[in-house]
Order: C-alpha cells, then structure tokens, then sequence
C-alpha cells in the first residue's frame, strides 16, 4: 500500500535548508555533495559479466534517460571497470568499486587501494557489503577502518549494513544495525561523502524485498541513530538507499518512503533497461 503523499515531498527537518544546485559531475573524481539529499541509485554488478555481456549492458545504459537530478553510479568487477569508464556515458553514470584495502599501497596480493582507485578514476567504493561480511569475514570494526580510509584517499562510500533473517526474527536486529553504525560512526569524521545502504541479509537476491514500511521503519532509526551521535544536519543530508531485490516493479513504492534515499541494486541493474526504469523511479525526488 502507498504511503500517504502530498503533492510535495516531505522534508525530513523543518530547518531543512533551500536546496543547494550542485553541478552535474563533469569529472570521474567529483563525487556530487549536494546538502540536500539527492537520490542515489547504485548498481552492483557483484561478480558477474563478461567482456560481451558489458559490452551490451553498458550500450543499454547509456541509451537510456536518466532524470538530471538522479545520481547513478554503476559498480563493475575491477576486470571491467577500465571499459567501463571508457565506454559508459559520464554525464549519467559515474563508477564505483566493490571493494578495497583497508590500508595504502604495498605487500596486499589480490587487493586494490583506496588510493589505486582514487588515481584510476573511479570516485565511489561500496564497502560493507554483506556478500564480503559473510563470504570474507569483514567484521564492523573493518568496514569502519575502510571507510574511513578509502574517504581520506578521496572516494566516496556507500557503506552497506543489514540484519539477517534471524537477527530479525529473533529480535536482535536493532543491536546489529547499531553495531554495524557505531562501527562507522567511531571511524568516520566528514560524513559528506557517505552514502548508508540499508540491505536486509534476507532480501539480497532472494526476490523477497522488504515492504515500503519495513524499509521505511529502518531507515527512520538509522537517521535517528546519526542524529543522535552526528548531529540533526548530518543526519538530514544523509543519503540512506535500500537494497535487496529492487526491481522495475517494485521500486517506485519503495521511493516515495520519505526516508528512501535511493537504491543499490544488485541482479536489477545486470539488465539495462530495469535499472533506468530503477533511476527514473528517483525522479520525483530529484534535485535540479
Ligand atoms: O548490492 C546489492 C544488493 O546486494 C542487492 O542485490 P539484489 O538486488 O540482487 O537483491
């Protein structure tokens, strides 16, 4: 069921300030900071493609209208981030990794920096993400050193939490999305450049996505959290997006939650024209 709307979108702060322009992104590097929130949909290739399926894909995307306000990054595997950058439309699409060291450059096999993407071009990393908690065993405590890291190397983060089936059904949902925040929180000082998914463990590729209300609920307490230890005017600007099964059918309910932010899509955004129709859902929230 749709939430009540009014013509006019609601604002999350009556001391909300008048929107501030930002000028579209005309470099890789410049992560676009409005101090409004802008909506922000992430596509997460995770570990899928090949050269011919990116090929295609990235044709689809950039043959698609993106809403001028709408900001959209895409997140290749690294192998195919260089064609990408090359290829893909960067009036629409800027680019994100999926990972990076925790630390600089140096004696790290298999891993790419903060400061290697930073010097590729490539202006967003997704850190957190549930796949590398459960699968790599990055703690909290990790993902908050990242973050903070790959923000002092220049990048933006989109920094994922999320409870699992049964820390929701058993109650302790609301102990892990603090500790999950507190973790960002101790780590993170320029909250600007941050971007919060909130991705319930259970909703991820599972084609259960959370109800527009279950979704709303927790990003009202996550808000309420950075408030409460950032302060009124970080938490307001903040972007919180959801993820978890978004879908062209789903995600125009789920946008209208007054604290839906945006999305990061996962299986979605592998099919070009669903993860326009995704960005255009952002539409009547975006920001000129
Ligand atoms: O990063 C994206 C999320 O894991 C969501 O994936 P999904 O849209 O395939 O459920």
């Amino acid at each position: 069921m749709l939430a009540k709307r009014s013509a006019t979108l609601p604002c999350r702060s009556a001391a909300a300030k008048p929107v501030v322009r930002v000028p579209a992104s005309r470099g890789r590097l410049q992560v676009a900071c409005s101090s409004h929130a802008k909506f922000f949909v992430g596509g997460n290739w995770k570990c899928n493609g090949s050269v011919a399926s990116v090929r295609t894909l990235v044709d689809e995307l950039n043959a698609g209208s993106v809403p001028k306000g709408v900001e959209v990054v895409c997140s290749p595997p690294y192998i195919y981030i260089d064609y990408v950058m090359q290829h893909l439309d960067a009036q629409k699409f800027a680019l994100a990794a999926q990972n990076c060291w925790i630390s600089g450059n140096g004696a790290f096999t298999g891993e790419v920096s903060a400061e290697q993407l930073a010097d590729f071009g490539v202006p967003w990393v997704i850190l957190g993400h549930s796949e590398r908690r459960a699968l790599c065993g990055e703690t909290n405590e990790v993902v908050g050193k990242k973050s903070s890291h790959a923000l002092a190397a220049g990048l933006g983060v989109i920094a994922c939490v999320g409870e699992t089936l049964e820390q929701r059904n058993g109650g302790a949902m609301w102990t892990v999305l603090d500790a999950q925040m507190k973790a960002l929180v101790d780590e993170i000082k320029d909250w600007s450049k941050v971007v919060v998914a909130y991705e319930p463990v259970w909703a991820i590729g599972t084609g259960v996505v959370a109800t527009p209300e279950q979704a709303q609920e927790v990003h009202a307490r996550l808000r309420a959290f950075c408030a409460k230890h950032l302060g009124a005017a970080v938490a307001d600007k903040l972007r919180i997006i959801y993820g978890g099964s978004v879908n062209d059918a789903n995600c125009a309910e789920l946008a209208l939650q007054e604290d839906i932010d945006g999305f990061l899509v996962g299986g979605a955004s592998l099919k070009g024209p669903a993860f326009i129709k995704i960005c255009q859902s952002g539409a009547a929230k975006a920001q000129p």
